[in-house]
């Protein structure tokens, strides 16, 4: 580590510094950071801006006596090297390592983990509301980006802020992205603040207003929070930055200026998002009536392709989750098929609009569910380990995890071509290996491995047929064989699929996904209500907040693997006897 850096073992020592220091340690650590980023891979682009606004915020305020709230929580590396941490940088994302997002384990300057966007400001307000309530003096910072500005839990907080003596400091993090340039009226209105209009939004709305203020002038920064503090009431600070700011990749990556970058370089083998963004292109060229909406998500979610050849039937609402399903719904009562366009653990935040402004008027809205299952890298909040337990609930609604390119391709046609209610297509976060061929279809079912007379059965759920099948193999090695079939559709139940479990003795559902509300689960309580004496098992993830690790690393760690499946089958096997 260089110089100033190892000198930095907490906010105090940042406070010290001259205001001579601090353009060198403000390069220090974008060298720090684009070392260890760029091997780890992370959030490169995000933290390159945040350089000068975090150590003027440290500067400033007293962490962890003041609350330093990170929205999303992405770029908040800074505020990890200043807190003492940038030894550990070494660890980033790694298992047991350094989370990519702040974590109260890790140190108490860390406050929010939850790396879904738009949240930080309700969290200031219950803060500050505390804090008035035992009297305290903390003073409450929310650092809050453009993007997630366009989150409506952020107008929501704004709205009961407004008007209050809560001396909550909004530390308005202006970069004009999300991943792409922000869009919609906000996005011009904080374009006309950048140019000089007045009054503000904000003011508008009754909370205070400072800035623009260049985000890269340490000093300037340090001023503009010190006058929004000294106001003793809700005020934002609007700091204008770049992303990607000090790193020529960076600040040339014209898609998202290194949002995210995968470490030691992406690779060429394609993604489950390859392959949909492929298809679903191809869909548009056939059905004029599907349009594609994301919440700022366009690219990382493989909209691209989709949205170049067909820009009028492509729409990016925002990181605005809740606003896509219903705008969708519009679209749908208007004769359109819309597909949405997420990852699994954002929709989480918008199961009431999929239920009753979609589902309950049975409209034709498809679901896809990108980092479906163990994401790896980025931890709890990002799994997607509850669609595939919360969407069964759902009447009318169609849910399919495809095993392989072949099934996604083909779920996507069939999803589109469900005209009666909502439909929804998850997949993972991971590259793609070949197809699995069927050995049979039977009802929605395939047949992936037939073992006449089996000891068991295996329902192997979307990627999990993979390991599903080696591991038959494994124990078909040793004389233990168990045949293996993809219900394809995990919901509603398919009849057939129920009446195959009936005919055998010991099955057990292999799921990348929480074990509460699994498959497993659902086929259990059939046996039941059959009265039929099928043991089932559900092997899936533990009903637990998982920490971050490679994919592979946090599924062999609870079973999911060939290997782990092997030995829970033999494990059941015993315990029947
Ligand atoms: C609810 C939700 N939807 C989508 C995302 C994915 N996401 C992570 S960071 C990001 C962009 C955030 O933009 P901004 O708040 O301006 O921060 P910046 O990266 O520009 O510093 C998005 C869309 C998320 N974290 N949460
Ligand atoms: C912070 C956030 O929610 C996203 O940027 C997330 O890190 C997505 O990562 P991947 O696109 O690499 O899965
Ligand atoms: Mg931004």
């Amino acid at each position: 580590m260089t110089a100033l850096l190892e000198g930095i073992t907490g906010p105090a020592d940042v406070r010290a510094l001259p205001a001579d220091a601090l353009p060198d340690l403000a390069e220090e650590i974008r060298v720090h950071l684009v070392r260890h980023v760029t091997r780890a891979g992370g959030h490169l682009g995000p933290n390159l801006g945040a350089v000068e606004l975090t150590i003027a915020l440290h500067r400033v305020f007293d962490s962890p006596h003041d609350v330093l709230l990170f929205d999303t929580g992405h770029q908040a590396y800074v505020h990890k090297v200043l807190t003492g941490r940038a030894g550990d940088f070494g660890t980033l994302r790694r298992a047991g390592g350094l989370s990519g997002y702040p974590s109260a384990a890790e140190s108490p300057h860390d406050v929010i983990e939850n790396s879904h966007a738009s949240t930080a400001l309700s969290y200031a307000d219950g803060v500050a509301k505390a804090m008035r309530l035992k009297g305290s003096a903390r003073r409450v910072v929310a650092v809050v980006g453009d993007g997630a500005l366009t989150g409506g839990m952020a107008w929501e907080a704004l709205n009961n802020l407004a008007g209050t003596r809560h001396p909550v400091v909004v530390l308005l993090n202006d970069n004009g992205r999300s991943y792409a340039p922000t869009t919609g009226g906000l996005a011009a209105h904080l374009a006309e603040l950048r140019r000089g209009r007045r009054p503000t939004l904000f003011e508008d709305l009754g909370l205070a207003y400072v800035g623009p203020v260049d985000g890269h002038d340490v000093l300037a920064v340090e001023r503009a929070l010190r006058q929004g503090a000294r106001l003793g009431r809700p005020v934002v600070v609007h700091c204008l930055t770049r992303k990607g700011e000090g790193h020529r990749p960076a600040e040339q990556d014209l898609a998202d200026h290194l949002h995210t970058v995968s470490p030691g370089g992406s690779g060429t083998v394609p993604t489950w998002t390859d392959v949909f963004g492929a298809e679903i292109t191809r869909i548009g060229e056939d059905r004029a009536d599907v349009v594609c909406l994301t919440a700022a998500m366009r690219g990382p979610t493989g909209l691209d392709g989709f949205a170049h050849r067909f820009p009028e039937r492509t729409f990016d609402v925002g990181i605005a989750e809740q606003h896509a399903v219903t705008s969708a719904a519009g679209l749908a009562l208007g004769g359109m098929h819309p597909v949405v366009a997420v990852y699994a653990t954002f929709l989480s935040r918008a199961f009431d609009q999929v239920l009753l402004d979609v589902a309950l008027h049975r409209l034709p809205v498809t679901f896809v569910l990108d980092r479906a299952g163990v994401t790896g890298p980025d931890g709890p909040s990002h799994h997607g380990m509850w669609d595939a337990s919360v969407l069964p609930v759902v009447p009318g609604l169609r849910l399919a995890a495809p095993r392989d390119p072949a099934r996604l391709r083909e779920a996507l046609r069939e999803a589109v071509d469900v005209h009666d209610g909502p439909t929804a297509v998850r997949y993972p976060k991971a590259k793609v290996a070949g197809d699995i061929p069927a050995v049979r279809r039977t009802g929605r079912y395939d047949v992936l491995r037939e073992e006449p007379g089996a000891a068991g059965l295996l329902v192997a759920v979307g990627p999990m047929a993979g390991p599903c099948l080696e591991a038959a193999e494994e124990l078909a090695a040793h004389g233990v064989r168990v045949a293996v079939v993809d219900p394809r559709w995990i919901a509603p139940l398919d009849p057939e699929l129920v009446k195959l479990v009936a005919a055998h003795r010991l099955v057990m559902a292999v799921e990348d996904t929480t074990t509460t509300g699994a498959l497993g689960g659902r086929l259990a309580q059939a046996m039941a209500v059959l009265g039929a004496p099928t043991r089932v098992g559900t092997f899936a993830l533990p009903a637990n907040f998982l920490p971050h690790g490679s994919r592979e690393e946090v599924l062999r760690a609870h079973g999911l693997d060939a290997a782990g499946i092997a030995t829970t089958v033999l494990k059941r096997l015993e315990e029947c006897g």
